[in-house]
Order: C-alpha cells, then structure tokens, then sequence
C-alpha cells in the first residue's frame, strides 16, 4: 500500500530525521517534502490534510507529516502574514532554500541519495550552524531554534557561524522578536531546557542580544558581581549559566529535569535588585528574586509547576545551604512551606537546585554538598512522626497540627544530636 503510494509521487525526506541519521543519532519523527503534487492529488491519494490552507498532509498509515514543496514570503509582522505558493512547479531546491540552517536542508530521495543544494553536509562535518540564506530572517523564531539547536548539539562540537550570529543580532535589533507569542517562546524555551547543554541556548540568546529582549531578568544579571571567594567567577550572570550546566548534568533524561533546570536559572533572579552600595554582598535577595520570577513567567505563560517551583527555590536555597545551623523549628517550617508532606519531590528538587549552585562555580564543580544528606535525614525523622498516634492520644481539631509540629520539632532535634 504505501509502496503504491508513493511510486506516484516525488518524495524525499527533509528536516531533522536526515540530519539526525547522519549524525549517527536517532530518529524520532521524519518529515517529508512531496515535490510536484497537488492538494487535490494528494487528498485523492488518501491522504489527510492537516491545516485548512497550509499544505502539510498526513500519511493514511504512517501519520508521518507530507507538506508540498512551497516557498514562502513573509508579508506582515510575526507569524503571521506569509504569502505561501505551492504550485506544483515549485521545485525541492526552492523549497530547501526557505529554510533555516544548512544541516536541516539536505533532502533525501526514497532510494538513498542525498540532495545537499546548500552544503549542509559539509556543515555537518565541520560541525556549523549556519543559515541557509536571506530568508531566515522571515522567521523570528528561528533565532531560538538556532540557540536550541546549539544547546542540543554542542556536545558535539556544533558552532553557529559568524554570519548568522550576525543575522540573529540583526534580526533582534529590528525589534521582530517582539512580535513572537509567548507561546512559541516558550515552547522553544522548553525544548531548549530539555536538550543536553540549557545554558548553551540562554548564552546564545545572550551573544546575539537576544536575552535582553525575551528574558530581562536573566540579562540583568551580568555584570553584577559575588564575593570573589566564594566566587572565583564573580559575575552572577555566569555563575547562573554555570548552575543551570550543572543542573542539566544532575538530572539528566529524569521526568522533572526541565522544570528543576528553570528554577535553577530563576534561583538567583533577585541579585539583580540588591542596591549598589551592598555589592558584591546579596543581602535578602531570595525574596527579591520571586517579584522577577513571577514576572518572568507571566509574560511567558510559563505552566504554574515551573513557576512554583521556580519561586520555592528563590525563597529557600540558601535556607538549605546554611541548614546545619538552622533551628528544628526553622527546619520544619522550611517543611512546611515547601509542602513536603504532600510533595516530597518538591524537596528533592530544591537539593538538586541547591547541589548544583553549589557545583555551579568556578573551581567547585566536583564539591561535595552534605546539607543535601542532611536535610533528607532531617525530612526522614520528621516525616515518620505518627499523626494516628496524635490522635489516639486525644489529640482535637487544631491541637493535631499543633502535636504534629511539636512533634516533628524535636524528632529533627534528636536528629540534630
Ligand atoms: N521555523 C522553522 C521550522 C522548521 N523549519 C524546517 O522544517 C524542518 C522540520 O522542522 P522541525 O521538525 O521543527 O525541526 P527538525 O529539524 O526536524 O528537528 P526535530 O528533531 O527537533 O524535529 C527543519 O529541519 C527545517 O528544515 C524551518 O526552516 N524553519
Ligand atoms: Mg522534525
């Protein structure tokens, strides 16, 4: 069946399941380009259309993505305002030529062979990021997806060349990224956050001037300087993109890594607003980092577990950091507020935060972080107090709460020896 299919038509896969096959990586979805074709043939064919007037189509069997080859030109601000052709006489050269990097345009046919117009092999081996031409600039985003991109392959050696750097710091001074919906920001934020190196997509953001525009908050804190003993590389801009790294390398592929990779990058938002004069001490900047943090997530309709999360570790890092001489009765406040009763992942993510701020300075990447022992052990004696036995013991009402945390105090006390 789609042998027959797809005899009648002229079908090359394009896009990252190319590129990812030559990489040696592995494919998740595969996207293909029909050259050639109608919308008419192609619905005739059996295939599903899949917008109302873009010309991408679903595969009856596989699902998989067919969009006719088309160019585009953008004729208004954003996303949208593009005058889309189509015709049948658009060739798969014009259609390679519309999009965004070298690597992410080589096509190839059903038999094998590649069709590599725009050199995007050689860019592979030289392991470069660069624009295919003048038209990336008719899509804002992809001067996100060009961060993203980089984060995700940097591991590998990927650079994005200078002329499209250059282009992406064109295209942010002209004001155009104003115009990207706080969804899709946040949508390649994500991704970006979920690839292997995070603080590769915000230094990025940050080389073309970017950052600036989407994430003031995080912008704000370059230039703004630590405690050079504690911070052999002073600048709290760096040492967040440090934090986030080693966040990225303590989670992993694990379920949560991206939301515990934001709250590592809001950790330190409030440094921003310490007055001059403390410099380069940060007193209260916990608290001064939830106004930012909120804002932040605000415009970019960040999903509420980011943003709790992301606030929880603003607040309470340093409570962790300084836990050895906190008081049980803080401790279990701490507790408390964190809503480990309930949530007892929401204390395993604040140690990973903390671990990484820990490990995300210079010199201190290897650290040990005993705190993280600590407060488990800590969380271990308190969360074993019996709350049945309370109330067998005649406990009533708000007497129960206030047993539990009585309780729960000197269980942390005993701990504390
Ligand atoms: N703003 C965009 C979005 C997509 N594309 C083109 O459409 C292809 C498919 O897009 P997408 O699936 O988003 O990216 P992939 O490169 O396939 O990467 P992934 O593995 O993340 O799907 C890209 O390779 C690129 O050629 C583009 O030029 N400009
Ligand atoms: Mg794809």
């Amino acid at each position: 069946m789609i042998k027959t299919l797809q005899s009648q038509l002229e079908i090359y896969l394009v896009g990252g399941a190319v590129r990812d096959q030559l990489l040696g990586l592995e494919v998740k979805d595969r996207d293909w380009v029909v050259v050639g074709s109608t919308p008419q043939h192609m619905l005739a064919q059996g295939y599903r259309q899949v917008g109302q007037d873009f010309p991408v189509f679903l595969h009856p069997e596989t699902q998989e993505e067919y969009a006719l080859a088309r160019t585009e030109r953008k004729c208004g601000h954003g996303y949208q305002g593009f005058a889309v052709d189509f015709t049948p006489g658009i060739s798969l050269e014009q259609d390679l030529l519309r999009r965004d990097l070298t690597i992410n345009a080589i096509a190839q046919r059903l038999d094998g062979e590649l069709i590599d117009p725009y050199h995007g092999l050689q860019d592979l081996q030289n392991r470069t990021l660069r624009h295919v031409s003048a038209a990336f600039a008719e899509d804002p985003l992809r001067v996100l997806r060009v961060a993203r991109f980089h984060a995700r392959f940097a591991h590998l050696g990927f650079k994005i060349a200078a002329e499209t750097l250059q282009l992406m710091q064109q295209i942010t001074q002209s004001g155009e990224l104003d115009h990207l919906t706080p969804e899709r920001v946040w949508l390649e934020t994500e991704k970006a956050l979920k690839t292997a190196s995070p603080q590769v997509y915000f230094q990025s953001l940050r080389d073309c001037g970017a950052l600036a525009r989407l994430f003031p908050e995080v912008d704000a804190l370059f230039g703004i300087p630590n405690p050079p003993q504690h911070h052999p590389e002073i600048d709290s801009g760096i040492h967040t993109l440090m934090v986030l790294e080693q966040a990225a390398k303590l989670t992993g592929d694990q379920t949560d890594a991206a939301s515990i990779r934001f709250a590592a990058l809001c950790h330190d938002l409030g440094k921003a607003r310490t007055p001059a004069e403390n410099y380069p001490h940060h007193y209260g900047h916990e608290q001064l980092g939830v106004p930012p943090t909120i804002e932040l997530c605000r415009r970019l309709k960040v999903p509420n577990h980011y943003q709790q999360l992301a606030v929880l570790c603003c607040r309470y890092h340093s409570h962790i950091h300084r836990i050895q001489v906190l008081k049980a009765s803080t401790i279990v406040r701490l507790f408390d507020s964190l809503d480990v009763w309930r949530k007892p992942q929401n204390l395993n993510a604040l140690l990973t935060v903390c671990l990484a701020d820990t490990r995300g300075r210079l010199g201190f990447e290897h650290s040990d972080y005993p705190q993280a022992d600590l407060a488990r052990q800590f969380y271990q004696r308190a969360v074993a107090v019996d709350v049945q036995a309370i109330i067998a013991a005649g406990y009533q009402k708000q007497q129960i709460r206030e047993q539990l945390t009585l309780q729960r105090i000197k269980a942390i006390s005993a701990a504390k020896g």
